[in-house]
């Protein structure tokens, strides 16, 4: 392995309380909110391809027209009570807030910024009554925070002179003091997620972020900060140049997931995705394909049967209130939550292979299993494959616990489940309890009994 001052610290994943929680939460609501709402992916009467947070970037949009825009942002109908009930009721178990995008708009009255919300119509701060709700509503709060920021004087992409290098400097006491000013102002927060990471200025700059990491964890015990703040001295970003993970967990799945579990090479992670295909700020007109509850269902569950972690954005309207699209979504997603929540929260990755029907997820630590059917074979026999000197003891439908499914052992540790050929809307849950076979019993003895 190559010496490393700024590479990974550790080996393997965190196993405190802090961290058993995050994954036990498995569902998160990510919040991208700023001025970019503003526009909502429009200007001049023309309609931005691009995401539309990223707006400020498009070169039909004069920087001087963005830089003015904060000074309409009031968003009068803002109302974090409602969307953490909203949170709630979708199952969300912690949400992340854009603290400051890319444009560097803070969304708190920071004392080391004047481009914040103190300065816009609003004026009153937005984060602390939305950790305050969301904390109310049982959910947990993780701050977004973007290194790149625009609209800072000092912020480069890369250092090309003695003079960039003074002005990053003085950024990164910038980005210290405003860490520092959010987990002094929202003390229960319980991590950062760090985005912009990507630029020269940063990615050659390992040892400030490993520097940066550890000064959070001083302040704050326990954090949890995933791997794209991360880069060692060689420049390496989320895994070390030892190819050892850095931070928390795994933090570059954006709007993909894993396939396999050998994709996450047995680290925690977590995945983040957009219900439109590409937009995390709000956008008057979502365009391409738009996910249905029941296909972030299966991203979620399938994130969980890897390991995983799987993060919803939503994109608040200017005004403050969810467009009726999310708002419809989270609804619906909280019908199939509040009722199959179990083979979420709480599980992993079950040591089964993947089925042809959908995902095995298991309760951690137990002989529980869930399987979530999303695709209902013809054959009407759902395929249960155990390794060997495994057997199911139990298997019921969640929804009908009284009634004992009845598995047909077809081969040595090989069932088949018999499942209803009906129209279905949503995914099927069964529950298995699965047991080691009993020394001497074969599995076809099992069968005459
Ligand atoms: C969570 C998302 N990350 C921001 C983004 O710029 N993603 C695009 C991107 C992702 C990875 C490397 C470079 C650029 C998006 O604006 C969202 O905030």
């Amino acid at each position: 392995t190559i010496p490393l001052q700024h590479g990974a610290h550790r080996i393997g994943n965190r196993t405190d309380a802090d961290m058993q929680r995050w994954r036990d939460l498995r569902f998160g609501q990510f919040i991208h909110w700023g001025v970019y709402a503003i526009p909502g992916g429009m200007w001049d009467g023309k309609v931005y391809n691009g995401a539309a947070e990223w707006i400020r970037s498009w070169k039909e949009m004069p920087h001087e027209a963005y830089d003015q825009l904060y000074k309409q942002f009031n968003p009068v109908k803002y109302n974090p009570a409602d969307w953490a009930q909203q949170a709630k009721n979708m199952g969300a178990k912690y949400m992340i807030i854009t603290t400051k995008h890319h444009d560097g708009f803070c969304l708190w009255p920071s004392k080391y910024a004047k481009y914040t919300i103190a300065n816009t119509p609003y004026k009153k701060d937005i984060l602390g009554p939305m950790v305050e709700a969301y904390n109310k509503a049982g959910i947990d709060a993780y701050l977004y925070f973007s290194i790149i920021d625009w609209n800072h004087p000092d912020w480069r992409t890369s250092i090309k002179s003695p003079a960039d290098s003074m002005a990053m400097a003085r950024f990164k006491v910038f980005v210290k003091n405003q860490l520092k000013e959010l987990l002094d102002r929202y003390p229960t927060v319980k991590g950062f997620w760090f985005d912009g990471t990507w630029d020269e200025s940063w990615k050659n700059d390992g040892a400030f972020s490993d520097e940066l990491e550890q000064y959070l964890q001083q302040l704050h015990p326990g954090l949890i900060i995933g791997s794209r703040l991360r880069a060692d001295e060689k420049g390496a970003r989320h895994f070390d140049s030892n190819s050892r993970l850095m931070g928390d967990y795994e933090q570059g799945w954006e709007r993909k997931l894993p396939n396999t579990i050998a994709d996450v090479h047995g680290n925690d992670w977590e995945g983040v995705m957009t219900v439109p295909e590409n937009q995390w700020g709000y956008h008057q007109q979502w365009f391409g394909h738009v996910k249905s509850a029941n296909e972030l269902i299966e991203m979620l569950v399938k994130s969980a049967s890897l390991n995983g972690n799987f993060v919803l954005n939503f994109g608040p309207k200017p005004d403050g209130t969810f467009r009726t699209e999310e708002q419809e979504l989270m609804r619906n997603i909280g019908r199939w939550m509040q009722v199959n929540g179990s083979a979420v929260y709480g599980t992993g990755y079950a040591g089964l292979e993947k089925p042809d029907w959908g995902y095995y997820t298991r309760k951690t630590g137990t002989d529980t299993v869930y399987m979530v059917v999303c695709n209902v074979p013809v054959n009407g026999n759902l395929r249960v494959k155990l390794p060997a000197k495994q057997s199911i003891a139990k298997a019921w439908a969640l929804e009908q616990p009284g009634v004992a499914l009845q598995p047909e052992l077809v081969s040595r540790d090989e069932y088949f489940i018999p499942v209803e050929q009906k129209v279905y809307t949503s995914p099927l849950v069964i529950v298995m309890k699965l047991e080691q076979q009993q020394r001497g019993q074969g599995n076809f003895e099992k069968a005459k009994t």
